[in-house]
């Protein structure tokens, strides 16, 4: 690229990357047209109770509207309702929180929307579903536990009126809670004269069937199967869900088989379950609690109690029957025989004793009822799995023992809350059983890894709260802040009847809850219309299934950490409560690591994305809004400064030149990247000038992945013919900086020149140094002071409403041009799970015929072999050695130009 080698653009020269402490200067000479909103950093410590502010409410948009938003600026708690499952050993709550949207005035939006033909009218504005669905549970017979937990959320102050969600309402003495399970009968006096509430009794046949069907139809990865120690989840096709046995495994067996949403029958049960488990366990043991038990079977050997094959047959298989000597012949049968006492027998060997014959006789039964009605799929849930691999080991093996393979054993993740969640589901016109796949993201909050989401006592209302959780668990010393080794997979060498299968590790308190986190309903999430298939789109391109993979990539993240953290304290000016936010980040997202490198299916399927992802969402949990606001705005005039002199030079290229300078842009731009560790230390080492040279003298083609020659036959087509151009080209930009300014921008601007319209696609959130959506329009206004092609395609894309330009090349050219746009991507993330986008940008793909992925976390991580139906560019430089070797069998800095024709 020799344009660029000694010409002006190189005059960036002197300004260094590493960055100096200075954020507190940085941050007071943000102006008004600050790029992003102003960080939260000052802690809510008030401990009072949700309370409903009105003042200020004002009616949003058409008066007209029959249901129109209403918008409490100053509200700021959430209302929230609740759902009971109150069964004979534990009490199950879902419950739902609403935040009100305060909706940032994007002037971008409404132009946008007009351009895209986005209206409301669609979508419905009531009752808005946007929300989380928290799940928690308590001991029975600790329900004075539950009734504060409840109380001191103020949980029960949301029911529902005939209108459908009613606010909260202190003075509303009438309210009517869903509970199902016995105690909805046993505790409803006790309800109303705690909590002054009534219940409204649910049948718990009718709630787990509709607790059942929502998951499976509604969480991706909801089901899985486990068999000698490995988990996999399975993708159960809606139109293939029906018929199935539901065996609900809670104090006691139920066996429901289930036909279709509402259309079930009851066919079976059995009155030895986990109440039997526990109960007698608790007897026999002196166990004080249920996970004791448990992990007392971890340690058991059951030989020495149940009577085998061998023991009878003198240590012969009994072979004409197909049994073999370890199979237990008799579970306890040893004891008959044997002249001890209970206290000659290793609880430990009881507990397993005790827990593999219950768990057999339950997969047996079900087996046969599953037999009975020719089903061939059972689910169990209830919380006598409680997630536990021997259980359900053990279980499966009963299964696929008696049916010789042809049944199979599934589990769901949330396997005790099916009841819970159907009563939930029986408020009406809550819209939950509307919801689809795409508009449910699973988050796992901060408290996740130490206490399974579970936090009792007084609620954690504030960051503040948070924090002190986060101190007092790292005084206790409790968890642990790396990764710590990761044992090897779980193996069980025989399994099954013969030697008991996964045994686990330490069993963590409460590992039940652990698997389940916060669910977030967001009713504007959709499919990205244009992939090919969704059912065969899988959004991560590296499986970290395999173990050393996983390892890698986890201990990468756990090494970045403590940079993340200097800058995220740094971003909000390095004062006391930013660095004791930052510590408290440190721990939670080290403990995140710790938990996945120790059970990597924890959080359900794992994927590079969700990872990255996952370390985001922690940020914002301790109220770091943008880690790298100061470098990205540093970048960003660093690289608006020297556009011009990039511009001039491409306009003084032949199309093809220029064209092929514009795709080297892109890609060597693509190293300002704040989240690869190489470029980083890079960073430390050199000026812009330095790493753009380098950067630059990379560039010579073939790269890696080169189909450019592809590329460029169809943007100017080969002898006289000349291509019909794109109509609308879907950019998704990835960094700030000299990525977006010197990368994606200049190529926006060819596009536009060709007459296509281009929409550039950004995140709804901050990232690492990812521009966003919002932070766009100011970027491109300060670009198209220099260009005028960017100037009216801005205008006409709505982008430059209250910008004066004045027309640079004196042309009195007006007129009308493409437009370009900004959407919003619906992410938070350096990747993009293309199942889960705004509507915003659905609405905008539907005409586009080209896509362009830009960098490692959107076209590698992500969707490097997603199939699209349009067009698509995938650009990006790799910036991580390991990545470079598996993906592309090159180098780090090697870059990938693939072009695919539409599919
Ligand atoms: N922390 C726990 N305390 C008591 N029992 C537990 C616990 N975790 C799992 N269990 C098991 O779960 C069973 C209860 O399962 P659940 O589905 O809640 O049924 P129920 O509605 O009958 O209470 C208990 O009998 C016990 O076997
Ligand atoms: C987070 C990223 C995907 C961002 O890359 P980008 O999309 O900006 O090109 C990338 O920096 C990355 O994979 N980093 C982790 C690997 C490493 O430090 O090498
Ligand atoms: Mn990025």
């Amino acid at each position: 690229m020799e344009a660029l080698k000694a010409d002006p653009v190189l005059g960036i020269d002197g300004i260094i990357l590493k960055e100096e402490p200075e954020a507190d200067k940085l941050r007071e000479s943000q102006t008004e047209r600050e790029m992003v909103p102003p960080a939260g950093n000052s802690i809510h410590r008030s401990g009072s109770r949700p309370q409903l502010d009105l003042s200020k409410a004002a009616i949003q948009g058409n008066f007209e509207e029959r249901d129109p938003t209403i918008l409490l600026p100053n509200q700021s708690d959430d209302i929230s309702h609740l759902a009971l499952d109150i069964g004979g050993s534990l009490i199950k709550l879902v419950y739902f929180s609403r935040r009100e949207d305060r909706s940032i005035d994007d002037k971008r939006k409404k132009t946008v929307k007009e351009r895209l033909g986005i209206s409301n009218g669609n979508r419905r504005s009531y009752p808005i579903l946007g929300g989380r669905l928290h799940f928690v549970k308590f001991e029975t017979h600790k329900i004075n536990e539950c009734l504060e937990f409840i109380s001191s959320k103020q949980l029960h102050r949301g029911g529902l009126d005939s209108h459908g969600w009613q606010s909260e309402n202190p003075a509303n003495d009438n309210v009517v809670i869903k509970a199902t399970g016995g105690g909805a009968y046993k505790f409803a006096d006790l309800f109303k004269e705690r909590l002054g509430v009534s219940l409204d009794k649910e049948d718990e046949m009718d709630c787990l069937v509709a607790g059942a069907n929502f998951l499976l139809k509604a969480i991706r990865h909801e089901a899985f199967t486990h068999m000698e120690g490995q988990k996999e989840f399975v993708q159960i096709d809606q139109i293939d869900l029906f018929p199935y046995l539901l065996v609900n495994v809670g104090s006691g067996v139920s066996m429901i088989k289930v036909d279709g949403d509402g259309k079930f029958q009851r066919v079976s049960g059995t009155n030895v379950g986990g109440g039997t488990y526990w109960g007698l366990g608790r007897l026999l043991t002196k166990c004080k609690s249920f996970d004791e038990l448990l992990e007392l079977s971890q340690r058991g050997d059951n030989r020495t109690i149940d009577m085998l094959v061998g023991d009878i047959y003198g240590g012969m298989d009994y072979n004409k029957i197909g049994l073999s000597a370890s199979t237990i012949a008799s579970s306890f049968g040893k004891a008959i025989s044997e002249n001890k006492e209970l206290e000659d027998y290793r609880p430990e060997d009881i507990s397993l004793s005790l827990l593999r014959m219950i768990s057999y006789n339950i997969g047996q039964i079900s087996y046969l009822n599953a037999l009975r009605f020719g089903l061939k799929r059972i689910f169990f849930g209830g919380f006598f799995i409680r997630g536990h691999a021997y259980t359900m080991d053990t279980i499966s093996f009963a299964v696929q023992f008696w049916s010789k393979g042809d049944m199979q054993a599934m589990f769901l993740r949330h396997e005790g809350f099916l009841g819970a969640l159907g009563a939930f589901m029986s408020y009406e016109k809550h819209g939950l059983d509307d919801l689809m796949v795409h508009q449910l993201v699973e988050r796992f909050p901060m408290g996740a890894p130490y206490t399974g989401g579970q936090i009792h006592g007084p609620p954690l209302g504030d960051l503040n709260e948070k924090i002190s959780w986060m101190e007092k668990f790292v005084l206790k010393g409790t968890e642990i802040t790396a990764p710590v080794p990761m044992a090897p997979p779980g193996t069980t060498g025989l399994g099954g009847f013969e030697v008991p299968s996964a045994r686990g590790g330490t069993l963590r308190p409460d590992a039940s809850n652990l698997n389940v986190g916060v669910l977030h309903l967001v009713p504007t999430l959709e499919v990205f219309p244009l992939l090919v298939d969704l059912k065969k789109y899988e959004p991560n391109t590296i499986d970290l299934g395999d173990h050393s993979e996983l390892e890698y990539w986890l201990t990468l993240l756990s090494e970045h950490l403590s940079d993340l953290v200097d800058k995220a304290v740094a971003s909000e000016g390095g004062t006391d409560d930013a660095k004791r936010r930052g510590d408290a980040f440190a721990c939670a997202f080290s403990a995140h690591l710790a938990r996945l490198m120790e059970e990597p299916a924890a959080y359900g399927k794992l994927g590079l994305a969700n990872l990255l992802e996952l370390r985001e969402e922690c940020l914002r949990e301790f109220q770091f809004v943008d880690a790298y606001r100061t470098i990205k705005q540093r970048e960003n005039e660093a690289s608006l400064a020297v556009l011009p002199d990039l511009l001039v030079e491409l306009d003084n290229m032949s199309e093809e030149r220029r064209l092929l300078t514009l795709i080297e842009g892109v890609l060597a731009a693509n190293i300002f990247d704040w989240g690869s560790r190489a470029c980083v230390d890079l960073y430390h080492k050199g000026t812009i000038i330095e790493i753009y040279r380098m950067s630059r003298n990379k560039m010579q083609r073939p790269w890696r992945v080169d189909d450019f020659d592809l590329f460029k036959k169809r943007m100017l087509g080969s002898g006289d013919k000349r291509p019909q151009p794109h109509k609308r080209a879907l950019l998704f930009v990835d960094n700030s900086g000299a990525d977006i300014i010197l990368g994606m921008l200049p190529l926006a601007r060819e596009l536009l020149r060709h007459g296509t319209e281009v929409v550039l696609v950004a995140n709804s959130l901050p990232a690492l140094n990812d521009v966003t959506a919002m932070e766009l329009p100011d970027i491109v206004a300060e670009a198209a002071k220099h260009c005028d092609i960017l100037r009216r395609a801005a205008e006409a894309g709505g982008l430059l409403v209250d910008v004066m330009v004045n027309s640079l090349d004196g042309s009195k050219d007006n007129s009308p041009s493409v437009p370009l746009m900004v959407v919003e991507n619906g992410c938070g993330s350096p990747c993009i799970d293309l199942r889960q986008v705004s509507s915003e940008l659905a609405a905008a793909a539907k005409d586009a015929d080209l896509i362009v992925l830009e960098g490692m976390g959107r076209a590698l991580h992500t969707n490097f072999n997603a199939r699209f139906k349009c067009e698509a560019l995938k650009l990006a430089m790799v910036k991580n050695q390991r990545l470079a070797e598996k993906l592309i069998k090159g180098n780090i800095y090697d870059c990938v130009c693939r072009y695919e024709p539409a599919s």
